[in-house]
């Protein structure tokens, strides 16, 4: 059974069904084990059924597991049909699954691009537009569309992504679907945001990329950090609680400002002998 929350009060999110994808691990897991531990039910995917499991064994009977790979048109539409008949609605969305491989935008293969930009953005537009028509749009007992709410997780597209041109395109993309969809999709009741993270000690994160970058990451916040997996927890089950509300077509940052600089300041390079910031002297 998920553990209390820290931050909110228990029953915030009591009665809501939430489906996420990617929920088997890293930040999907920690998120799971928050909106369950506020009183959510949380259906999760993924493509494998083990990593689910785990999560469902630590979070407890209001999660259930789910195979699917959000890139696939038919597994996706058998995912919220099956989501449907088991809770009867679907109250938010997360599309937190996706991914990319670090490389040289010149040795990406159009094959390479694809499977990206399939994954982030065609992946999340299908989970999205799936969950919106069969669920956010049609009526309610009250004769008007339900509504619902969609949160999007991207790795910070702001400045460009170095070594992931497929991912910084498709991230970005998300971005704009969301603002676009908000607008869109008021009228439904729908409220769509993205939230992009920065750079997250989840197990994939330490072990997939390269093992100097990974040991450099932290130094090149300015917190002086990477996040941690329940912080990004806290910010879903907030977008998801009613004081998420006012908020659709935003993108909120969540990186220890390393979307603003890549560093401490003042930089080594920035300060005198005594380690003070460098200034200009006033004229006159
Ligand atoms: C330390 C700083 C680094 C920056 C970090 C930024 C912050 C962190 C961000 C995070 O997102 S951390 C979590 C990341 N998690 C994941 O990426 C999980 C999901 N990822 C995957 O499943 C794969 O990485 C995938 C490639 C995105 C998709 O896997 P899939 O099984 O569908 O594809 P593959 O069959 O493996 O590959 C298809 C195709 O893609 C090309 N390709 C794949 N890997 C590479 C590679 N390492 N280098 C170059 N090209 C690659 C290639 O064309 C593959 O086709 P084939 O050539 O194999 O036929
Ligand atoms: N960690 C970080 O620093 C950051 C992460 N992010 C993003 O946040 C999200 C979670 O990251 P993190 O937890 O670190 O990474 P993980 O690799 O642990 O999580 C990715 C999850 O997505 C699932 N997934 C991947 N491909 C598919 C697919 N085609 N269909 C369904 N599910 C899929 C995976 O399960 P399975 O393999 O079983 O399908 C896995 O559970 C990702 O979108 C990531 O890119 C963004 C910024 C920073």
């Amino acid at each position: 059974m998920s553990a209390p929350s820290r931050i909110f009060a228990p029953g915030v999110l009591e009665g809501q069904v939430i489906l996420l994808s990617g929920g088997g691990s890293g930040l999907g897991r920690a998120a799971t084990l928050e909106l369950v531990a506020l009183g959510a039910h949380v259906a999760i995917c993924g493509r494998r059924i083990e990593p689910l499991e785990e999560t469902v064994a630590l979070a407890g009977a209001r999660c259930s597991a789910h195979v699917c790979d959000i890139r696939e048109e038919q597994q996706v539409d058998a995912l919220v049909d099956d989501v449907l008949a088991r809770y009867g609605r679907i109250d938010t969305l997360v599309n937190n699954a996706g991914g990319q491989f670090l490389a040289p935008a010149e040795e990406i293969t159009p094959k390479g691009f694809r499977t990206v930009t399939r994954l982030n953005l065609d992946g999340t537009w299908l989970m999205t537009h799936a969950v919106a028509t069969k669920a956010f749009i049609p009526a309610g007992d009250d004769g008007r569309p339900r509504g619902g709410k969609v949160i999007s997780t991207t790795l910070s597209p702001h400045n460009g992504l170095a070594g992931m041109v497929h991912s910084s395109a498709a991230r970005a993309g998300v971005e704009n679907m969301m603002r676009e969809l908000s607008i869109e999709w008021a009228r439904f009741g729908i409220k769509l945001n993205a939230i992009a993270a920065g750079q997250f000690g989840t197990d994939v994160f330490m072990t997939k990329y390269p093992r100097e970058m990974v040991a450099a990451a932290a130094g090149q916040v300015p917190i002086q950090r990477l996040g941690r997996p329940e912080e990004f927890a806290w910010l879903v089950a907030y977008l998801a609680s009613p004081g998420g509300d006012f908020f659709s077509g935003s993108v909120l940052t969540i990186d220890g400002a390393r979307d603003n600089h890549a560093g401490p300041w003042p930089p080594a390079v920035h300060v005198d002998d005594a380690g003070d910031p460098l200034r200009e002297s006033r004229r006159g």
